[in-house]
Order: structure tokens, then sequence, then C-alpha cells
């Protein structure tokens, strides 16, 4: 698991690797300009205009360093200074000096024209990284809106300028193309109002102190595929059917069977041991046909979903895909609610249902996992003024419902009652199509049964889901990408994942 640091820790962190390496606090400058440097080298022709736009803190010392280094690559190199409130840090100054006489410097310090980086290629922004302290105003703005106006490749050091790495921000902000970020993503770039602000971000290895992350305390995550594979169980030699659990699925209605197809073959290839269908009448032949691998149980009703049966047997149920929010079905989902005291995976339909019928809310089971996309999830808490909000909204119905709240989209956040946040790291934008949040309901429904607990199974959910999309991906491309090929290459993601 990555950590994801606030801005304060990140300085400690710097502080702390200078004090414990030792390493100068320059040389740990150094190796941050060379990370970027080294990211930048493979992917852009020397051929390419370079205008590098610094301030006067750190951020803009990187600027200075990476000046020098791609003048030594052979790039042509401008460099802009602009010289406003700030005052110079130390390192700024040593790379200020470094270069002095070896590179046309411009500096800025009052006027600035839209069209000032017209000539360039490449922008390269190192006004403000970590240390941005409040919205930018005066020639910073000014000098944001005309990299904002360029038509150059815009690349930003560590944070784009006049982005809050983590808080809301406002002003002028820069709107890269590219970031390239130090050590750790920041927690701005997880959240969907600030892809515009950062486009495409990787993050770089400065080699700042283990220990030092270590000891760093945080309750936000970005889940790597190390740590999937470290809670993932391998299937022992003599393991049976018995062993990976006995789920139930309540999904599909009249016209909405699909729903109910992809999230149960999902549940079997995650690999459950057994898996039991609730299916109205007008199913039962598409479920047989679809998923002979699956246990048919019938409603009396043709269409809906009107009462749930024998739950006993049963490790998790996963309700919600293709459900439908008929009366009956209302009823007979609070009595589900009311007899299964074991986890629940809710989605689609069933959050719709505990949207309108709030009295229902305190019923779901501890340790429950809700799946809500964007619009479900403002139906469940009213409407957010920003996503740092919205993350306090998710940490706060995951505290109340004792449950795991997946927000699904680019970066998945999952947020536990203990009021940690994991964002996923897979998935592309191919799974914007119907049903892929079916597969995701059946994978997680699945992970439950296998007996991973439902923090785990959420971890290990996600991103298995986002993989198996992107190994589609990378296969077929993302445009013809549907819901059905994320479950046939669920096998194959899981073979990456154990390699076996
Ligand atoms: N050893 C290390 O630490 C390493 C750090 N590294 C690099 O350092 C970056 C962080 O550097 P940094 O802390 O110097 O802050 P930076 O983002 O350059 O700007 C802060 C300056 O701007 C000022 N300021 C703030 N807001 C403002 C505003 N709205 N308008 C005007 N001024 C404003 C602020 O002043 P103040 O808030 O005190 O008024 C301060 O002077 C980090 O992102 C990474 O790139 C790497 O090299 C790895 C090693
Ligand atoms: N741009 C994206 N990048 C990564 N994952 C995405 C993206 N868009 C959607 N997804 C994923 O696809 C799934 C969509 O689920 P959902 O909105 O419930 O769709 P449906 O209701 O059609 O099944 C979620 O798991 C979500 O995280
Ligand atoms: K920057």
């Amino acid at each position: 698991m990555l950590k994801i640091l606030d801005t304060k820790q990140i300085k400690t962190l710097d502080q702390f690797t200078i004090e414990k390496e030792p390493i100068a606090s320059i040389d740990l400058m150094e190796r941050a300009c060379r990370a970027f440097v080294n990211w930048f080298t493979p992917r852009i022709d020397a051929t390419k205009k370079i205008g590098i736009v610094c301030g006067t803190g750190n951020n803009g010392g990187d600027g200075l360093g990476i000046a020098r280094l791609l003048k030594d690559w052979g790039y042509p190199v401008t460099v802009y200074i602009v010289k406003g409130t700030g005052s110079e840090t130390e390192d700024f100054k040593v790379n200020h000096e470094r270069i002095q006489g070896e590179l046309k410097i411009i500096e800025i310090s009052n006027e600035v024209e839209l069209a000032l980086f017209e000539e360039f290629d490449i922008l390269i922004d190192a006004l403000f990284g970590s240390g941005l302290s409040r919205p930018v105003e005066g020639v910073y703005a000014k000098v944001i809106a005309a990299v904002n106006n360029a038509e150059a490749l815009t690349i930003s050091v560590d944070v784009p300028s006049g982005l809050m790495a983590d808080k809301p921000s406002t002003g002028e902000i820069v709107k890269a193309d590219f970031t390239i970020t130090f050590q750790f993503p920041k927690l701005a770039f997880l959240l969907p109002e600030n892809y515009k602000y950062t486009g495409e971000w990787s993050v770089v290895d400065i080699g700042l102190s283990k220990q030092g992350l270590r000891e760093s305390a945080t309750n936000n995550f970005y889940i790597t595929q190390k740590a999937v594979r470290r809670i993932l169980k391998p299937r022992s030699k003599f393991s049976h059917k018995g062993t990976f659990g006995h789920a139930l699925l309540i999904a599909g209605s009249y016209g909405k069977m699909g729903a109910c197809v992809l999230s149960s073959r999902a549940t079997l290839r995650a690999g459950v041991g057994l898996l039991t269908v609730h299916i109205p009448k007008c199913g039962y032949q598409i479920i047989q046909t679809a998923v002979p691998e699956a246990m048919a149980l019938v409603d009396d009703s043709e269409e809906i979903f009107t009462r749930p049966g024998d739950l006993s047997k049963y490790n998790v149920i996963g309700i919600g895909p293709g459900l439908g929010k008929e009366e009956p079905t209302i009823k007979a989902f609070a009595k589900v609610l009311e007899q299964f005291r074991k986890p629940l995976v809710i989605d689609a339909d069933a959050l719709n249902i505990l949207s309108s019928q709030r009295e229902l809310l305190h019923l779901i089971p501890e340790n429950s996992i809700l799946t809500p996309h964007p619009k479900e999830f403002e139906r469940l808490v009213g409407e957010w003024k920003n996503d740092f909000e919205r993350l306090e909204k998710q940490k706060q119905l995951a505290a109340s419902l004792k449950s795991i709240i997946i927000v699904k989209g680019a970066n998945s956040s999952v947020a536990t009652p203990e009021g940690q946040i994991y964002f996923n790291s897979s998935g592309n934008p191919g799974m914007a199509t119907g049903g892929t949040g079916d597969v995701l309901t059946g994978v997680l429904t699945s992970l439950v049964a296998q007996s991973y607990n439902s923090v785990e199974a959420a971890i290990i959910g996600v991103y298995l889901h986002g993989l198996s999309a992107d190994l589609v991906a990378q296969e077929r491309g993302m445009s013809g990408l549907i819901a059905s090929d994320v479950v046939d290459f669920l096998p194959l993601a899981y073979k990456k994942l154990l390699r076996a």
C-alpha cells in the first residue's frame, strides 16, 4: 500500500531523510530533479523547445535543477523566474547560482502577456509545489493563465501550481497534461474534480527515508499490486468447494436479467465455492442457460423479487443489480435485512431503496459493503461542495453503518468504519459502460464468501475488477470493452496476481 501523506508530513519526511541518511537538502533536490529528468528524456524528443517556469521556493529550485540537467541532455531550454511576494529558499539560490551564464533566464515580476509562452513545445511548471499555502494571485495568477493559454504540452513538477495537495483549491491553477510527483501521490490527485489540473500523473521515487515513511501515520492509502498480492490467499491442495463459501445473489427483474447474469458470472469467476441466484420466474431459463454453474432459487413472482426464503445457509448475500424498486421488492429487501446478520454486498437498486427508505439503513449488518456510484452516493448522503467533502461524507457513512463504502469511478475509494480510505489504482475509462458495476458486485460477494474480511474483500475486489479491465484493454483496447469482457478476464487477472 502506498501511503498518501499530507503536505506537513511530506515536509517532516523530507527533513527526516536529510538528517537520517544523511543527505544535504540540495542533494535531495538534485535527486528529485534527476527523477523528473529520467521520466522526461525517454518521452520527449531533444529537438523540442522547452520553457521552464519557476517560482522561488523549492519547487522553483527543482525547476532550475531540471533546466540544467535538460540542457546537458541537449534540449533547448529557456528559464523563467517569477518574482512575486515569495522569498528565495536556500536551495533555490544554489541552483540559481549553478545556471548563471549557462542558460537563458528571464525574470518576470509584473506584466505578463497571455501569449508569453507561445513559442514553446513543452512547458515545465515549477512555480509552486507542496508548499502552496493560499490561492495564487497577482503576477503568479497571470503567469498561470499564460501557461494555460499556451499550446505547449505542460508538465508539472510535483504538483500543478495553484493546486492544494490535500485540501480544496480555488484561484488560478495550472492545467497540466502530465504531473510528475515525488515519492507518493497527493490526495488531491485522486479526486475527480482535479483531473483537469493534474492530467495523467506518475509517481517517481526520490529515495525518501523508508524508516520515516514507515513511521508516518496516515488514513489514506493508494492500493498497489504488491499489497493485493500480500492479502490474497492461494488455493491449498486439499481445498474443496465448501472451502470457498456459499453465496446468494438476489438480482434481476423483467428486462434486467442481464445485470443478474453478469453478477452471477463474476461471482463464479472470482472463485466462490457455490452460488445460488434468487430470480423471478421470468429469469429461470435465462440463468440456467447463461450460468449453468449457479443454482436457481425461483421467486413466486413472474417479474420481480418478492420474498427472501431461507437465508441461513449462505455466508454472504449480494443484492441489487437489476432488482427494481417495486413495493413488494422493498418489503422483501427489508426482510432480508431483518433476517440476515452476516455481511451483505449492497448495490444499485438496493442502494436506491435505502435512499428512499432511510429507516432500513440501521438494519444493515456490520461489515457489509455498499457500492454506490457518485449519483447513488448523492442519493444516500445529499450533495457535496467539493470532493474533499464527499470523502468526509463517505467516511461518516462508513462509520455510522459500521460498513465499507466504495464510491466507484476512476480511483474508486474504499472507506472503512475506522476512517481509512483506500484508493484503487487499477481500471480504465473503458469500464464506463453499463454492467461493469454489476460485475464488481459479483466479485465482492465472491470474495466475502471466500472468508476474506470485508475490508480485504473490498480492496482485493476493486483492484481485481480494475486489473481485469486493464488486461482486456491491453489486448483489445478500451473503446469496445463490455462488462462481459471484464468477467471473462478475471481468471487472467487472478493469474497475474497469484502467478498461478
Ligand atoms: N528537501 C525538500 O524539501 C525537497 C522539496 N522538493 C520540492 O520542494 C517543493 C516544496 O517546496 P517549498 O516548501 O519551498 O514550497 P513551494 O511549493 O516551492 O512554494 C512555497 C513558496 O511559495 C510561497 N507561497 C505559497 N503559496 C503562495 C501563494 N499563493 N502566492 C505566493 N507565494 C506563495 C511560500 O511562502 P509563504 O507561504 O511562506 O508565504 C514559499 O516561499 C516540493 O513540491 C518539491 O517540488 C524536492 O526538491 C524534494 C526535496
Ligand atoms: N473512468 C473510469 N476509470 C476506471 N474505472 C471506471 C471508470 N468509469 C467507471 N469505472 C468503474 O466501472 C464500474 C461502473 O459501475 P456502475 O457505475 O455501477 O455501472 P453499472 O451500473 O452500469 O454497472 C465501477 O466499478 C467503476 O469504478
Ligand atoms: K509545480
